[in-house]
């Protein structure tokens, strides 16, 4: 039997480019299941009516969500509350390593936890993102290191991602993808 093409709006507000990366594999997955995608920076997502589903995701600064995220999900919550949510965070948080660190990458800042609980997302899932040293203070990078953490560069974890996306299709019913996406 032919499924009704479901149309998904994957949203992203990025500051240096991992967490646009990450929404283009999503997207790509998500696309390999049949769904019809429509990928955008969030200063210029697109009319929400046209979708079935959002996944949206923001680069975490300051322990939140950034300000264009925020403030696009204050501005359309009552379109993102009817609609199927799958929201997504990438910071250092499931990077660090060790008891307290897995500890702490199991909380999520209030400032985003308030934001995820006001528009009752299907799932919400923090993914490590693109932490450089260079320009890290001295203070930062010694509680990073504390907290279980210490490797730099691209702490993105594919397989993670993957699996979240496969979440999301199974969410929707998507049928499995015919081919495999190249992570980037
Ligand atoms: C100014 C600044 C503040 C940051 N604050 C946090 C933070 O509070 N928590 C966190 O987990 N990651 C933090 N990070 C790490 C970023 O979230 C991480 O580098 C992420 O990959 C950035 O995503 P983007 O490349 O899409 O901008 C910060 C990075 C910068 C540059």
């Amino acid at each position: 039997m032919e499924t009704e093409k479901r149309r998904i709006a994957v949203i992203y507000a990025t500051a240096q480019g991992s967490t646009r990366d990450i929404a283009e594999f999503i997207s790509d997955e998500l696309i390999a299941r049949g769904a019809t995608v429509e990928l955008a920076d969030i200063d210029h997502a697109p009319d929400l009516s046209r979708f079935d589903a959002v996944v949206l995701g923001s680069a975490v600064h300051n322990m939140d969500l950034l300000p264009a995220a925020t403030q696009y999900i204050r501005s359309h919550t009552d379109e993102l509350l009817a609609r199927d949510v799958w929201l997504f965070s990438v910071g250092v948080g499931p990077a660090l390593r060790g008891r307290l660190g897995r500890r702490v990458a199991r909380i999520v800042p209030k400032h985003i936890a308030a934001t995820r609980d006001s528009i009752h997302p299907r799932e919400y899932q923090a993914f490590a993102g693109h932490y450089e040293r260079v320009g890290v203070s001295l203070p930062a990078r010694i509680l990073y290191r504390l907290l279980g953490g210490g490797r730099y560069g691209d702490l993105r974890d594919w397989t993670a991602i993957r699996v979240w996306t496969g979440d999301i299709g199974r969410g929707l019913r998507l049928p499995h993808p015919k081919s495999a996406t190249v992570q980037p």
